[in-house]
């Protein structure tokens, strides 16, 4: 087993680089399969398990797949098979983003029901209901959604009940090769979406309006493999703020780009930390208290609910009460518990967590419950006195490329390190390896 190991009270200083964004990468890689020709070549993409994980399934639907050097090259030319099995959307819920490419390519998509996560149900009704929309026959049974559609995908109207990310990007990719216009209203304006309508279009696609409510794509016969960058991730950006921020640090956010994470800037400015753009990136430098604020997750450009459980580390040491309100997933405060171990006091009251801060937080073994709750309980480890020990790091490596180096090189007291697993008779003491 791997644990990453904190001592806490080190101030964070120097310069980190941002990497490419996992929320924007994974639906790329999911659209090169519509590429009939060509090959794509998708840059700054990072090191993540989820980006191995989807590889795999292209290269399970028979597209031939290479990546070094933080390049993807696709060939997505060959014929495809239309099914993504169980073992892949297990590992990563992202993996039904294939859909839409494949039954807008083939007229044919089976893949495994996602099931729910530790953040919460995660349904997919809307994505389902915009490829009916656009006249695809949407079976589920046996644990497989299966979509299929007579011909080509036809264009449509279509309103999203919620402003689903991911409903946006399957709809919008089906729709790149229907026959016709698709209108899509009350969209997701998340700067991922922005980037998948960018590469889109220099695939050859019509797409007008990523970013905004309403989305209109006119439908093209067939597009071609294309050359691409990946924007740099936000929210890896908003994780090193944080992560400077509760140590009372100066550090240098290289990438991070102001306009993806105003709401978090506002909030922390709040707070009294202060930030200087400078011209590669954002400079965060702390004060030596914070003050408490209110936060309230909301669909893009609100607060992002990826930030949420950082947000919530960082809270824990600032001078009195804070309310964390969750609108985005119904379970999305897993960490509590954990937070508690390090002495936090947290009450939950409903879709809302209220921070009595400042925490007198105390290291302890904490484990990651999803990759946010793990960065964040990394980072309550960087305030807390004494030693923290966090487990589960498998979440923590699905969106951050070698976090705890990252922090090492900003000053941070911490290791990463294996930990042989002992089979223990009852009523022994447990024995710390390491
Ligand atoms: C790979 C990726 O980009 N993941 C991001 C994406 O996830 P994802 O695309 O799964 O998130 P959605 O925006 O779809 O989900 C938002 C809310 O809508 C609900 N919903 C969604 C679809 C649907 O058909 N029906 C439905 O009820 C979800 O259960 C959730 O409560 O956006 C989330 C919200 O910003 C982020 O936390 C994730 O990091
Ligand atoms: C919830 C997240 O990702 P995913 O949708 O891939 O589970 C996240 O990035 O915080």
């Amino acid at each position: 087993m791997e644990k990453i190991i904190v001592r806490g009270g080190k101030k964070l200083n120097g310069t980190v680089k941002v990497e490419g964004a996992k929320n924007a990468v994974l639906p790329v890689i999911a659209a090169s399969l519509l590429a009939s020709n060509g090959k794509s070549i998708i840059h700054d993409v990072p090191a993540l398990s989820d980006v191995y994980t989807i590889n795999e399934v292209l290269r399970y639907l028979n597209a031939e797949v290479k990546f070094e050097n933080n390049t993807v090259y696709i060939d997505a030319s060959r014929e495809l098979t239309s099914e993504a099995p169980f073992e892949y959307v297990r590992k990563m819920r992202a993996s039904v983003l294939v859909m839409g490419s494949l039954l807008a390519r083939l007229g044919h998509a089976r893949v495994a029901l996602p099931g729910g996560c530790a953040i919460g149900t995660r349904p997919i009704d809307q994505h389902l209901k915009g490829f009916e929309a656009m006249g695809a026959i949407v079976q589920v049974g046996n644990g497989f959604i299966d979509a299929k559609v007579e011909g080509r995908l036809k264009g449509a109207k279509i309103y999203l009940d919620i402003p689903s990310v991911g409903a946006t990007e399957n709809i919008m990719m089906a729709a790149t090769l229907a026959e016709g216009t698709t209108i899509l209203e009350n969209c997701a304006k998340e700067p991922e979406i922005v980037d998948l309508a960018n590469y889109l279009n220099s695939m050859g696609a019509n797409v007008v309006g990523a970013g905004t409510e309403t989305i209109r794509i006119e439908g093209v016969d067939e597009l071609h493999g294309a050359e691409h960058t990946i924007i740099p991730d936000r929210i890896e950006a908003g994780t090193f703020i944080t992560a400077a921020a509760i140590t009372g640090g100066n550090v240098l956010v290289q990438g991070a780009v102001p306009e993806h994470i105003s709401a978090l800037i506002a909030k922390l400015k709040e707070m009294g930390v202060e930030f200087v753009e400078e011209k590669d990136g954002l400079r965060v430098i702390a004060p030596e208290k914070l003050k408490a604020v209110d936060i309230k997750t909301m669909p893009y450009p609100g607060f992002p609910t990826d930030m949420q459980a950082q947000m919530m580390a960082l809270l824990l040491t600032a001078e009195g009460t804070s309310m964390i309100t969750e609108t985005v997933f119904e379970n999305r405060f897993m960490h509590v518990e954990e937070f508690r171990r390090m002495n936090a006091n947290l009450k939950i009251d409903g879709r809302s967590v209220i921070v009595n801060g400042p925490a007198d937080l105390q290291g302890a073994e904490v484990a990651a419950t999803d990759l946010r709750a793990g960065a964040a309980l990394v980072i309550a480890g960087l305030a807390a006195d004494g030693i923290t020990r966090v487990t589960e790091l498998k979440h923590i490596d699905r969106g951050y490329v070698n976090f705890h180096g990252k922090l090492a090189a900003l000053g941070a007291d911490i290791e990463r390190i294996t930990v042989e697993e002992t089979t223990q008779a009852p009523n022994t003491t447990s024995i710390a390896i390491n």
